[in-house]
């Protein structure tokens, strides 16, 4: 058999390779195959800039995103998520002594001031929780009880600082003797959580209670991280938080923070999703412009609100504001080609609160005497967007939108695929990757 003369390397003079050249062959080949699987990898990852005002479900769409495309990260962070639902609903406790104190300071009526001996003692009993609470909020929030709900420092890496307390403290739970060392409690309010049921549930069953949330008009069952109607679920001492609790879970995003995710599973294993999610305050927003530049996919949440305003200026309308925010992103040069998807949010709020016979017109006079339904209202959400998009683009652009409900993990899965393939055939379209 004849050899074949090297071809990217010497030859012994015969004609024939030398082993350094064949070895700088294979070098060659292997780099190849490398640079080949980089590329296959690259073919199919998308980025993604959230965008919308703050509670529209940013956060929320980024945990569907983890949890449609990268389960087992997803899994690893449960735990974490369980103190975050823990802290939810520590808040909402705080939220109803506070009004009742602030009740109490001003009233000598009888009646009033038996409920308040009752609520003294039992403010007493929560105290140990109170501490946990501020404790975990030290590490993760610098402790500043600035905002209404829980927030974390930005570039802190809160997953992870929190994960090792509460992995210590759950080793600590196992071995009695570690279980001694007080750093492992002051940072898991699960035992304490278990042996305040009872307190908690009386507190937010009362009808005195009740009655004073009302005069004070606080409707803490509309506020995010509401859990109190699952006390008896999650004060339990093995409580583990379903798909849907992590959803409902409320941490105020304050910063940018870039997420990158591996796919785990489905069309396009292995190839990266990189999500960038913002802080949506308006005192947020002016640092969302350094990430417009390079950015191809922005993903727009605009939440089906008409009748709830911005907690930072309550007297703007949510939909107002939305719009607003809309318009800005439109025009934006930066943005020009980039592709702009729209998620029309919490449509399951809004199928409620139209349930209840709360009048959209009353809010949006424009909105005339269209059906008081979720399909009208919708689509006057969605005409409005689409009319902006159009009039506002730089170029012309498609318009995509989506009807969503980011606590409904199943459908948000299914929803998220196919925007997945959405963006990578524009992707194609734009000759920014050869084929899916
Ligand atoms: N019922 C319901 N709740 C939702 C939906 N989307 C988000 N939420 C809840 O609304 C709250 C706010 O959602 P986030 O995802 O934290 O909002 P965000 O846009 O990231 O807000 P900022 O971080 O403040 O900018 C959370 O408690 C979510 O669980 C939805 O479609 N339906
Ligand atoms: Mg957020």
């Amino acid at each position: 058999m004849v050899e074949m003369p090297g071809f990217w390397g010497e030859t012994d003079g015969r004609g024939f390779s030398t082993p350094e050249s064949l070895r700088a062959s294979q070098e060659i080949d292997e780099r190849l195959v490398e640079h080949k699987k980089v590329l296959e990898k690259k073919k199919n990852s998308i980025q993604i800039l959230l965008l919308g005002q703050s509670e529209s479900g940013k956060s929320s769409v980024l945990k569907n995103f983890q949890l449609a495309f990268a389960p087992k990260r997803f899994e690893e962070e449960r735990i974490v998520w369980k103190t975050i639902v823990q802290l939810n609903l520590i808040r909402s406790v705080k939220t109803i002594l506070e009004s009742l104190q602030s009740e109490w300071e001003s009233t000598d009526d009888p009646e009033t001031s038996q409920l308040n001996r009752n609520l003294r003692r039992i403010r007493l009993g929560l105290s140990p929780l109170l501490f946990v609470e501020s404790n975990i909020l030290q590490l993760i929030s610098s402790g500043s009880h600035k905002y209404r709900d829980v927030y974390v420092r930005p570039g802190c890496d809160w997953k992870a600082v929190l994960k090792s307390r509460v992995m210590q403290a759950a080793d600590g739970a196992r071995n009695k003797r570690r279980s001694r060392n007080p750093m492992t409690k002051e940072y898991d309010p699960t035992s304490i959580l278990a042996a305040s049921k009872d307190d908690i549930m009386f507190l937010w069953n009362d009808p005195g209670v009740q009655a004073v949330l009302r005069k004070q008009g606080i409707r803490i069952e509309d506020m995010p991280g509401f859990f109190l109607n699952d006390i008896a679920r999650i004060a339990d001492i093995n409580y583990v938080p379903t798909d849907r609790d992590i959803m409902r879970a409320r941490i105020r995003s304050l910063g940018v923070e870039e997420h990158h995710f591996i796919v785990e599973k489905g069309l396009g294993v292995g190839s990266d999703i990189y999500v960038t999610d913002v802080g949506g305050r308006r005192s947020q927003r002016p640092k969302w412009i350094s990430y417009f530049e390079h950015i191809q996919t922005i993903v727009f949440l605009a939440p089906l609100a008409f009748n709830q305003t911005l907690e930072e200026a309550p007297e703007v309308n949510r939909l107002e504001d939305s719009l607003t925010l809309w318009q800005d992103i439109c025009r934006n040069r930066l943005l020009a080609n980039a592709t702009l998807i729209v998620f029309f949010n919490k449509k399951d709020i809004l199928s409620a609160t139209l349930a209840t016979g709360v009048m959209v017109n009353k809010y949006v006079p424009s909105f005339g005497d269209r059906p008081n339904e979720v399909a009208a209202v919708t689509k006057y959400f969605c005409d409005k967007f689409r009319a902006y998009h159009r009039k506002l683009s730089p170029f012309p652009r498609t318009f995509m939108f989506y009807e969503t409900s980011a606590i409904d993990t199943s459908s948000m899965a299914a929803l998220l695929v196919r925007v997945r393939e959405t963006i990578l055939r524009l992707y194609i379209q734009q000759g920014s990757i050869s084929e899916l």
